[in-house]
């Protein structure tokens, strides 16, 4: 006998209720992680931490989990948060060796079919992409890139200062620094990556692409955390979506991508022209990418792989600076005395603006790196938790077993704010950091649970880039100008006066707003 057709619909729905209620059940009571503590939705369904990308606030709902749950909570059904110092170096130092991978989630960043070293899950192949993209980050690749990254930053400290005006007193009009942290950074990495700056310090024509680029990170981070990943994936490989569905954010990458090919033929014009006249080599990133070559099997990137290299570090790079940037700001601009204790130290260190560049002196700067690595701390540029898989054998990650096919992480932000490592974690106190002021065995227990970078061969491979980066930057800007908050001003402020971030994976922000005026050296 043939059902009719209402009635195969109805026994379909049925047959799909009860399953739902199956799962439910299963994912209450017998799945492998039904025993620890969580939000109820969390526990039942992925949507709930879909949401909360969609929300922005993915790193602090984590944060208000660790408050409720404790350390170690569910944050979807196949997902347990490990926010503990001996969690995190477990899941994520020793990656090469343990049962652990990079979660599905990262194939949210797979980009027309290219995988990078960031996107890159099959370890084998991360670890190749990795030996390579080594070379680039050296030692003396990076005092090689240094000429370059100050000839942006002096470009912008000029532009800083140059609407200052007699009838305020030389002091300049407000700057929204999280704009001019992003033209800085970016132009940087334009430069090093596509051998010219966007040009975003003096025009606005590429300036859409950094919002763009966030407006696409969170996109892809609440899709890459969502249960249509799969299904989203084959609609982007396979039809014009993006151009149809997002078509501002589609023109813009557009815009970017004719940039960039048009800055590679031009560098390879003028690679060209400067070979034949005996000069050397512009030694940037796309010199050191062509030319590095994996120690172990001789190979060096191809073309399509070099160029998903280069959009990785053009995001990865400014992006993530820019933040650290405009949080120094917000927060130096709000605490006079550590201002003023920033500058003593610059302005007694340095006697021309000029020598700031990296080296012994710039290193005996203990204030200034102990204000950059408080904003790491309060306002990481990757805050929530960095996805891994436990692979065939299962793993113990601080004393807990987990079966192949979990999902884990250490949440960033969470354990930045975590009481049992650092005393007063909502305060901004770069003291804490340093040893004339707090005592020794307080700085390294605070240092066990700091992972602004992340750790381990899947950890942040520019850190010493950023650390330049920064330390030269804030160290001219605070060094040749007095800086004041804008009056009234409180664009950026979010909760408990932190500076707001929003995560989209790496993190949205606005202001402060910061008038400069030229520092008359005493
Ligand atoms: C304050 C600045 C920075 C912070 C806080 C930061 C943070 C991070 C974090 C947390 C990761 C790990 C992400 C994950 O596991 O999914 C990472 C990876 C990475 N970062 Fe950074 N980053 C910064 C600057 C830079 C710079 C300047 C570059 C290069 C120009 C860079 C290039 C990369 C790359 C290529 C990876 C992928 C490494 C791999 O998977 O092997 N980052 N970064």
């Amino acid at each position: 006998m043939f059902l009719s057709i209402p009635n195969l619909a109805l026994a379909a729905l049925a047959t799909w209720v009860l399953c739902l209620f199956g799962l439910t059940f299963y994912r209450l009571t017998l799945h492998p992680l039904a025993k620890y503590p969580g939000p109820f939705l969390a526990k039942i369904t992925p949507l709930y931490d879909t949401y909360h990308c969609y929300l922005k606030d993915r790193h602090i709902d984590q944060y208000r989990c660790q408050k409720k749950y404790g350390n170690v909570y569910r944050y979807r059904p196949d997902y347990l948060v490990i926010n503990t110092a001996s969690g995190l170096k477990d899941l994520y130092t020793n990656a090469k060796t343990n049962p652990i991978k990079k979660n599905t989630q990262y194939r949210f960043l797979w980009d027309q079919g290219s995988v990078s070293t960031h996107s890159a899950i099959d370890k084998n192949v991360h670890a190749f992409k990795r030996r390579v993209l080594n070379y680039a980050f050296s030692e003396q690749a990076l005092r090689n890139l240094e000429p370059f990254m100050i000839e942006t930053i002096d470009r912008w400290l000029a532009l800083l200062g140059a609407d200052a005006s007699d009838e305020t007193k030389g002091w300049t009009k407000p700057k929204n620094m999280a704009n001019w942290a992003n033209y800085v950074t970016f132009d940087v990495l334009g430069d090093l990556c596509f051998g010219k700056p966007f040009g975003m310090l003096e025009s606005d024509k590429l300036r859409s692409v950094a919002q763009i680029m966030l407006i696409r990170a969170q996109m892809l981070n609440i899709i890459g955390n969502s249960p249509v990943l799969d299904l989203f994936k084959y609609i982007q490989e396979h039809t014009p979506f993006e151009k149809y569905v997002l078509p501002g954010t589609y023109r813009s990458m557009q815009h970017f991508r004719s940039f960039a090919g048009g800055a590679l033929k031009d560098r390879a014009v003028a690679a060209a022209e400067r070979e034949k006249s005996g000069q050397e080599p512009r030694k940037d990133f796309v010199h050191y990418l062509s030319q590095a070559r994996d120690p172990e099997s001789g190979e060096g990137y191809g073309q399509v792989e070099m160029l998903a290299e280069l959009r990785l570090l053009i995001v990865a790079g400014s992006d993530t600076s820019s933040a650290t940037m405009a949080a120094a700001f917000y927060y130096l601009t709000r605490n006079p005395a550590v201002l003023e204790k920033l500058q003593k130290e610059l302005r007694g260190t340095f006697d021309d603006v000029n020598n700031i560049v990296t080296g012994p002196k710039l290193s005996s700067c203990h204030y200034l790196r102990a204000v950059i690595d408080e904003c790491l701390r309060l306002a990481p540029p990757v805050g929530g938790s960095l996805g891994r898989e436990v692979m065939k054998g299962g793993m113990t990650v601080d004393g807990i077993p987990l079966p192949e096919g979990t999902n884990v992480g250490s949440s960033i932000l969470a354990l930045h704010m975590n009481e049992e490592y650092f005393t007063n974690p909502l305060t901004f106190m770069p003291e804490r950091w340093l040893p004339e002021y707090t005592n020794p065995e307080e700085i390294a227990v605070a240092k066990t649970a700091f992972c602004p970078f992340s750790l381990g061969n899947r950890g942040c491979v520019g850190k010493p880039m950023a650390y330049n980066e920064l330390s030269i930057a804030l160290g001219r800007v605070f060094w040749l100008y007095d800086v004041r908050l804008s009056k009234g001003d409180n664009t950026g402020e979010g909760l408990n006066g932190l500076y707001e971030t929003r995560d989209v994976f790496v993190v949205e922000r606005d202001g402060p707003m910061v008038e400069f005026r030229k520092h008359v050296q005493g």
